[in-house]
């Protein structure tokens, strides 16, 4: 019997009540306080008043700005995207810049306080040394230094006695695959003619090696771990790939000043210095942005032919200058000096430890094209997935910065210059911290222009973009997938515009 409306409910209806209420009850509970600039935080879970509760975590955030002595509330709400939170209070965890920190904990409202210290101010009092101190001091370091050194130099005798490869191998060691043994090119017969590149470890120099025009990378002594690094990824088994520069050698010169890799050479040179001198046509950005896919796709392919294993290799260090154009339109993967050889063991989530592994796998890459996760630094760089997630973003600038010289997306109008991913959000040489709060806090990316939605697939395009750099790295399509979906653009080729000049269409 019911006697009035609101106790008038079916079966049905009090069973879905009660599970709904039931799985309420089950999710995590945070404070929610958000202004308008964080309006991602409010699809992380339902909100009612001023509680949320938690679709995609089991975490809750709260930023907090620091005026004074008084941290004052700026977001609370649950975390947007699968982190570890272990401490049941909101710690302050990470400081984005003087004037913001950040704590996340596993408790229900847990973010409506943040613990956290104030650093301590140095002190300001001035003490004189006397010249005895001062003689005193200068021993004690000079005895230290001593120490360490013959602690260093220990250290890297004992290591090279247990296994003579290591000091030459920062890469994880493989599971399964055998690297195939290149044998060292003899120096003498590579000819340096000019150089076409100056990177930060190395030379690039346009050469001849066996009657053909290549590219030689010259490392100084200094730069001999990077030599190693980049040669163990190209001596793997099965690397050759259009998609990835061709490597013809590598060796050393005979007096020990310095190592070489001798590479294909690239007429175009970098995209970066591509995109800079030239606008391209819808068909030259497809090719361009499919052949860079493939190669990544490739690169991160675990694979086995016959007895021949290559492991997925994660780039870790994708920038415009890093990816090279060749005559014919085609981009190759290059600089393989941060790329970390991945067992093929995939499968440890991305955020499931959520200690920094500096040690194994340090933060390397262009902060540009780092992703939030990793600005962030919250990521388990341990994890295969995370640092394969973190190509797929860079991936996603690259193509924006391709596709924002495509004369065709333009519609007849000027296309802008070239510019590198936030170069005009933020400054040419952006810091660190406007990065993350720009693109971490904010979750801001570059902006992709409206007339875009006017042309045949611009909306297409849009969302390839959005979907290689989401803020949840669990979110972004695989480098395959991108190939896969920039395939099935070429179809519409002919619907684009009449008097396309289409490149290889
Ligand atoms: N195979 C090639 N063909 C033509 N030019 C090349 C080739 N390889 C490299 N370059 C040029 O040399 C530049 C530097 O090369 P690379 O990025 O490999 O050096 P690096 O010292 O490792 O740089 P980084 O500072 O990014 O670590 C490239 O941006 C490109 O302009």
């Amino acid at each position: 019997m019911c006697n009035n409306y609101s106790s008038c409910l079916s079966l049905a209806e009090f069973i879905f009540i009660s599970i709904s209420s039931q799985s309420l009850l089950q999710k995590r509970q945070c404070l929610f306080h958000v202004k308008t600039q964080n309006d991602k935080y409010r699809t992380a879970g339902n909100v009612s008043g001023s509680v949320q509760f938690c679709e995609k975590t089991d975490c809750c955030v709260g930023y907090f700005l620091i005026n004074g002595s008084q941290p004052e509330v700026d977001l609370l709400a649950c975390d947007m995207a699968e982190k570890s939170c272990p401490d049941s209070t909101c710690k302050a965890q990470i400081r984005f810049s003087n004037h913001l920190i950040k704590c996340v904990c596993n408790t229900d409202l847990c973010n409506s306080n943040i613990t956290w210290s104030v650093e301590p101010a140095q002190s300001e009092f001035t003490y004189t040394y006397s010249v005895g101190d001062k003689i005193k001091i200068v021993v004690i370091v000079f005895a230290l230094l001593i120490l360490c050194g013959i602690a260093a130099k220990w250290k890297t005798v004992l290591k090279q006695t247990k296994d003579p490869q290591t000091s030459f191998h920062s890469v994880a060691p493989l599971c399964s695959c055998l690297m195939t043994k290149t044998p060292d090119i003899d120096v003498a017969n590579v000819e340096l003619q000019q150089i076409v590149g100056e990177g930060y470890y190395a030379t690039v120099w346009q050469g001849k090696y066996q009657g053909n025009k290549v590219a030689v990378k010259v490392f100084p002594a200094a730069w001999k771990q990077k030599f190693a690094n980049e040669k163990v990824v190209y001596e793997l088994p099965l690397m050759n790939h259009a998609g990835i520069v061709n490597f013809l050698g590598s060796g050393r010169k005979s007096d020990g000043s310095s190592w070489l890799i001798v590479l294909q050479f690239a007429e175009y040179g970098s995209l970066h210095s591509f995109l800079g001198n030239h606008t391209s046509s819808w068909m030259l950005s497809l090719t361009l942005c499919q052949s860079l896919s493939q190669g990544l796709a490739y690169l991160h392919s675990d694979l086995h032919r016959h007895d021949v294993h290559k492991p997925p290799v994660a780039h870790r260090d994708l920038s415009s200058a890093n990816v090279l154009v060749r005559a014919d339109g085609t981009c190759a993967l290059s600089d393989f000096g941060c790329s970390t050889v991945l067992r093929s063991c995939l499968g440890h989530h991305c955020r499931q430890n959520h200690t920094r592994n500096t040690e194994v796998h340090p933060q390397v890459g262009t902060p540009r094209y780092m992703a939030p996760e990793i600005l962030d630094g919250s990521v388990n760089l341990k994890s295969s997935l995370c640092l394969i997630q973190g190509d797929v973003y860079a991936l996603g600038l690259l193509m924006w910065e391709i596709w924002m010289r495509c004369s065709d997306l333009f519609n007849g109008e000027t296309v802008p210059q070239h510019l590198l991913p936030y170069e005009s959000e933020l400054e040419a040489n952006v810091t660190l911290e406007n990065l993350i709060l720009y693109v971490f806090y904010m979750d801001k990316r570059p902006s992709i222009p409206k007339l875009w939605e006017l042309q045949p697939q611009g909306s297409e395009l849009q969302k390839l973009l959005t979907d290689c750099w989401d803020y949840d790295p669990d979110a972004r399509l695989t480098a395959q997938c991108v190939a896969d979906r920039l395939g099935s653009f070429q179809s519409y080729c002919s619907l684009f515009y009449r008097h396309l000049s289409c490149f290889n269409c």
